[in-house]
């Protein structure tokens, strides 16, 4: 079930964003000693890793990873992890400790095999959307989406063919993003909010988000801004 917060436009978003999760990590630090984060990639989070590398937080005991990943080295423009590295692990965030899912840029195998290696229950995961209504690297129409959205996967991490973008992907599956405590799906303009009133209603494999916005036992925080 998604809980929708509208913001004025991106500067708000990113400070009501800022603030909700430093409460949540932080309130996981207080519970448990340590906090688990996994964020998206792409353009629209830039502003918001920027105002978070600054946001004060017991970083140290914060555990970064992604919840999807092109399959480049890290090195490559391409990388979410060089983006991460770029925009959010600044500042107070350097702290962090921080994981990455191309650990091998020669061996998807490899790179799988250390991703699902068992790991504690992650506090958030901060998701993206497409306007094919992707999330995470779930594509409508990838041969490994019946996987990838399978209830009953067991892998936090599968390997994603997206029909029509650049790069094989390693994806978070849905089973992982439903386990994690906190969803938030962070979003801007008026062609996201179309898809996002498209997808709402029901799941459809033809837009992947829809599976996140319709979980009864596993709400999702969504930020839109114009
Ligand atoms: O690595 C990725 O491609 C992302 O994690 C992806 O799911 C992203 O969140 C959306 O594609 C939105 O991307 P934009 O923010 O660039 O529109």
């Amino acid at each position: 079930m998604m809980n929708l917060h509208t913001c004025a436009d991106e500067a708000a978003c990113v400070r009501e964003l800022s603030t909700a999760i430093v409460a949540t990590l932080g309130g996981a630090i207080s519970a448990q000693g340590r906090a688990g984060l996994a964020v998206s990639g792409g353009r629209s989070p830039i502003a918001l890793f920027k105002e978070l590398s600054n946001a004060e937080l017991d970083w140290p005991r914060v555990d970064i990873t992604l919840v999807d990943e092109r399959f480049v080295a890290p090195s490559d423009p391409d990388s979410n992890e060089g983006l991460v590295r770029r925009y959010l692990l600044q500042g107070r965030a350097a702290q962090a400790r921080f994981t990455g899912l191309v650990t091998d840029p020669a061996s998807m195998a490899a790179c799988l095999e250390q991703a699902n290696r068992p790991a504690g229950q992650l506090t958030l995961a901060i998701l993206g959307m497409g306007e094919d209504g992707h999330t995470a690297s779930l594509f409508p129409h990838a041969p490994e989406l019946p996987q990838a959205l399978d209830p009953a996967q067991a892998l936090r991490y599968v390997s994603v063919t997206p029909p029509a973008a650049p790069h094989q992907r390693i994806s978070m599956t849905l089973a992982a993003l439903l386990r994690a405590r906190h969803r938030i799906l962070y979003i801007g303009g008026a062609t996201k909010r179309a898809v996002l009133e498209q997808a709402a209603p029901a799941r459809t494999t033809n837009m992947p988000v829809s599976f996140v916005l319709n979980q009864p036992g596993a709400p999702i925080d969504v930020y839109w801004h114009p």
